[in-house]
């Protein structure tokens, strides 16, 4: 007979563009920051495109589509976008659809959470903070946190056994969650609102989900056959 326990004890997730929207603020910031150093505004379609590798990586993105760019230009402009990015982390920034229901389920089925996202570690803090979830996640890895970061395993692995370990999947948006997963031997639902470079179907996930209600039956859909 099969038993209908659940497949996972930790789901780790991807924060930017898998459990929070995050792009307006993001855009703002960058926007702030270009703007600081003579540059004009990106449309924030377009910066959904360029977040999942960090704050430095956005600005030399968005310094590269309106001119040149060098890292004294990054380093100029990054504290200008930790600034206004820090004191406006969550003016529009919200869990999407279904978010806070799904995680409540996987909660009351005992599973641990945990995030693992390139944002630094002081920025998800705060983020989280922000939307009422300081006491939702067993663990949260930044891009800081540790020397390396996504889609080096380390930081999922990491973030998985801060969360007590044990049969484990990650949620995610990005080309750099799925090859964080892969390199870990771990599956990969991704979510196809989120922020990426190319279409959902190319980014190798186990599974895809439209929306947050999807999750829990993707999820129990990985179990192994039990005998
Ligand atoms: O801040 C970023 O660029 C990425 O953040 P994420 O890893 O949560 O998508
Ligand atoms: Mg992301």
């Amino acid at each position: 007979m099969q038993t209908s326990r659940f497949p996972f004890t930790v789901v780790a997730f991807d924060l930017d563009g898998t459990l929070v929207d995050t792009a307006p603020d993001l855009t703002a910031a960058l926007n702030h920051a270009l703007g600081s150093l003579g540059r004009p505004a990106i449309d924030p379609e377009s910066v959904r495109h360029m977040v999942g590798h960090g704050a430095r990586a956005l600005l030399r993105q968005g310094l590269q589509a309106t001119g040149t760019c060098d890292e004294s230009l990054i380093d100029r402009g990054f504290p200008v976008f930790i600034d206004h990015y820090t004191a406006h982390i969550a003016d529009t920034s919200r869990p999407y659809p279904g978010v806070a229901e799904a995680l409540d389920r996987l909660d009351a089925l005992g599973v641990k959470l945990a995030i693992c996202t390139n944002k630094a570690e002081s920025l998800a803090l705060r983020l989280v903070e922000a939307l009422g979830w300081q006491n939702r996640f067993a663990a949260i890895v930044g891009g800081d946190t540790l020397p390396v970061r996504k889609p080096d395993p380390t930081p999922l692995f990491a973030a998985i056994a801060r969360a007590g370990g044990g049969p484990a999947a990650f949620v995610g948006d990005s080309i750099t969650d799925t090859d964080t997963a892969r390199a870990a031997a771990l599956p990969c639902i991704a979510v196809t609102f989120g922020f990426r470079d190319r279409p959902a179907e190319e980014l190798g996930a186990t599974a895809l989900i439209d929306h947050f209600d999807e999750l829990i039956p993707a999820l129990m859909k990985l179990q192994s056959p039990q005998i």
